[in-house]
């Protein structure tokens, strides 16, 4: 499907599960798309092959795209999609800092850290954030299924500039090829409620190994889910989020319409990679600690994930296929 809305030059650095999903999508729909990964062999191999992008419907496209390795540097583009996870942020903050003060730069990562990163780096005005909900699974460097629909929000942290024409295009341009894109006035509160979705299901079921539905078939599971909301809760709102019993409901409603999903750290910790657990139950035991609110369950989970995959760390990991 080609879009009518204009064409930026995208640069999405991380070829992942998220990268792959939205260079191939900006691709089909005759954006001019470069992807910056982490090795030379994959650059390599997506250069030659394209992506290989199952869609929602089953359908098998083959994308032929640009691909560079990040040694080489970012490339000149209008928007940058950044989609490494928050543990690799800090990696790429130097090649993110020699950027032409005119390009904008949109934050894909689960967990928080990231806003304060970047804004230590980037002038006002420059650096947006998405809280996406569509699922992407990597198979290989070169092959990616989307394997559930979402929403899309993009915006300032917190109440900054959303009519950026850059990324007012770039939410016109999601729209135009189907995806749920919005435009928000501030990423903050939608921010910290992935967060506290993240922070409950995520480490149990990376520790138990159970998908995510499973997490509700068992009333000790949904107790320890009910607790670590009411800790995560009241650092919510010492961060001036106040959350209630909609929030919690909607943290159900997640397990049970992602039921058969693997977590994402679930999946890190069964191929050997190192999690966000930092990110997401480290951060709320940081703010927590600030705040002088006690957080041990999430500290429990904390250290237990960390040591778990710490464990695994070194053995053979990597793709599905
Ligand atoms: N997958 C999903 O469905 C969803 C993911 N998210 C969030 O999106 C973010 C990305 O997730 P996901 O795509 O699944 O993660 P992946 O691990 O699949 O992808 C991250 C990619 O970043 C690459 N990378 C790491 N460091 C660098 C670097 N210095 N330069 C260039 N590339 C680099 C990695 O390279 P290499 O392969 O070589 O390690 C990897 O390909 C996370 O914060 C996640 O929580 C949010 C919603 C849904
Ligand atoms: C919403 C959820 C828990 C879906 O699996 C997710 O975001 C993740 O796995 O990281």
């Amino acid at each position: 499907m080609q879009s009518q809305a204009k064409v930026h030059r995208t640069v999405v650095v991380g070829g992942g599960s998220v990268g792959l999903l939205y260079a191939a999508r900006l691709a089909v729909a005759g954006q001019t798309v470069t992807v910056v990964t982490r090795s030379s062999l994959q650059a390599n191999q997506l250069a030659q092959n394209g992506i290989i992008y199952t869609q929602l419907d089953g359908e098998l496209r083959l994308v032929p795209i640009d691909a560079c390795p990040i040694e080489q540097g970012l490339p000149e583009a209008d928007l940058y999609l950044l989609t490494v996870k928050q543990t690799d942020l800090p990696a790429i903050l130097p090649a993110l800092r020699r950027l032409n003060s005119t390009a904008r730069i949109i934050a894909l990562q689960n967990g928080m850290g990231h806003h304060e990163l970047l804004h230590d780096v980037l002038s006002e005005g420059r650096s947006f954030f998405a809280i996406n909900t569509e699922g992407a699974r990597r198979l290989s460097g070169t092959e990616v299924v989307h394997t559930g629909s979402g929403v899309l929000r993009v915006g300032p942290w917190e109440n900054g500039n959303s009519s950026d024409p850059v990324i007012q295009s770039f939410v016109e341009w999601a729209t135009s090829v189907g995806i749920q894109a919005v435009l928000e006035k501030s990423i903050k509160p939608y921010a910290w409620r992935k967060l506290m979705a993240n922070s409950l299901i995520n480490p149990l079921t990376a520790l138990f190994e159970i998908p995510n539905g499973a997490l509700l078939d068992n009333p000790h599971t949904e107790k320890l889910m009910r607790e670590l909301f009411q800790e995560a809760s009241a650092v919510a709102e010492y961060a001036g989020q106040k959350l209630g019993e909609t929030d919690w409901q909607e943290i159900v409603a997640i397990c049970r319409n992602t039921s058969r999903n693997l977590s994402s750290m679930l999946q890190d910790v069964k191929r050997h990679r190192q999690t966000e657990v930092e990110s997401i139950n480290g951060y709320i035991v940081k703010l927590g600690k600030l705040a002088g609110i006690p957080t041990p369950l999430h500290e429990t989970l904390f250290r237990v994930i960390t040591l778990k995959s710490a464990m695994g760390m070194g053995k053979e990991g990597g793709d599905s296929k």
